[in-house]
């Protein structure tokens, strides 16, 4: 059934949104469509506790990866590349779902999935969080706590936003709630719905749009997850958990979305010239990683950039490895950062 081609990347859809807010209920949602389209989906399902009640109720037909007893961001994320290229291998999925728990902090989940790219092509679809409406109201009336704050940076690390259980709310509070919304994140679609009952084959043209809009206009956004380090699962007896440099600093009270690129090498590039290039990446870049081979060296080097400061570090890489960079930053534009590569591997 699958018409996954190895070379092709798998997409991967981040579901983000407050513990209980209707995840897995837009999950299932999200399942029946692709199944009906003939597609294939697989899941990569995240709990802190070690039983994967949500596994069960998604049916055991869609292939799962479980990362049971930690938080993906923290704990467990080191786990989440080897149980994608797992899963990627193995199954050849069309699509791939990854939810996180309730706990997480978006823009660390989307720090880990970028890792990923360095052992399995994938292309990162922008995150969607799921908005527990009444919940929300009721947290941003009282203005405190970590739950709160977690639950500002997983609305403005949303692409789209899933306004969900508005058949909790009293008539006059969806209008307040949406304006509120588009106060904390004016780049967000904002869905309203009972039980996720969106139109998912508008969703999927939403991503497409998008991505498109993205790409053609440069829009792209980086996210005000402001400080990368309120994940709630209760985890991190180190601060300096969060310290790879993705956040912190730059991103205090801006409103806008992150942006991913993941560029895949062709072959070798020269050293010096990537070097220059790097040199001169846009300042919005504020982070990069991956693997390359150099065709003026001999060693392959794992590459890491934070706060304008490049590394090569040599590698013998484990395994089929791709030369791939992931770049993460806001407002930069993706078409000229690959145009320049393609011009590097000419
Ligand atoms: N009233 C109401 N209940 C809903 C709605 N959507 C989901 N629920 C219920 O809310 C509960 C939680 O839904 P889930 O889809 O499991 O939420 P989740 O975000 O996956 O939950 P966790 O994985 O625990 O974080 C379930 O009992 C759902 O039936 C809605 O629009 N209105």
């Amino acid at each position: 059934m699958s018409q996954a081609n190895l070379n092709q990347a798998t997409p991967v859809y981040i579901l983000s949104g407050f513990l209980g807010s209707g995840k897995t209920t837009l999950l299932q949602r999200m399942l029946s469509y692709w199944k009906e389209q003939g597609l294939k989906p697989a899941i990569i399902m995240n709990e802190i506790g070690d039983i994967n009640l949500d596994g069960l109720i998604v049916g055991d037909e869609v292939p799962m990866a479980e990362m049971l007893g930690g938080c993906i961001c923290c704990t467990v994320r080191g786990d989440l590349s080897v149980q994608m290229f797992e899963l990627i291998r193995d199954e050849r999925p069309d699509v791939i779902v990854i939810e996180a728990t309730g706990a997480a902090n978006p823009l660390e989940i989307l720090d880990a999935v970028t890792e990923v790219s360095l052992t399995a092509k994938i292309d990162i679809k922008p995150m969607m969080t799921v908005v527990d409406s009444a919940h929300f109201l009721e947290l941003h009336a009282a203005q405190k706590g970590k739950t709160y704050r977690l639950m500002m940076e997983q609305i403005r690390c949303g692409s789209v936003l899933i306004v969900n259980k508005i058949d909790r709310l009293q008539s006059g509070q969806l209008q307040e709630i949406e304006d509120l919304l588009r106060r904390l994140n004016p780049y967000a679609e904002l869905l309203p719905a009972v039980k996720c009952g969106v139109n998912i084959e508008h969703l999927m043209t939403l991503y497409d749009d998008l991505q498109g809009i993205h790409d053609r206009e440069h829009k792209e956004h980086a996210s005000s997850c402001s400080h990368g380090g309120d994940c709630q699962c209760g985890e991190h007896a180190d601060s300096s958990i969060h310290g790879h440099g993705v956040a912190h600093g730059h991103l205090h009270h801006t409103h806008e979305h992150v942006t991913v690129y993941s560029h895949y090498f062709q072959g070798p590039v020269n050293s010096e010239q990537f070097e220059s290039f790097i040199a001169e990446l846009p300042r919005e870049v504020y982070r990069a990683k991956g693997v390359l081979s150099f065709s003026d060296t001999s060693s392959r080097f794992l590459f890491q950039y934070a706060y304008r400061e490049p590394d090569y570090l040599k590698i013998t890489p484990q395994g089929n490895v791709p030369d791939v960079v992931v770049f993460i930053g806001e407002h930069f534009d993706k078409n000229k950062l690959a145009d320049q590569l393609r011009e590097l591997e000419a």
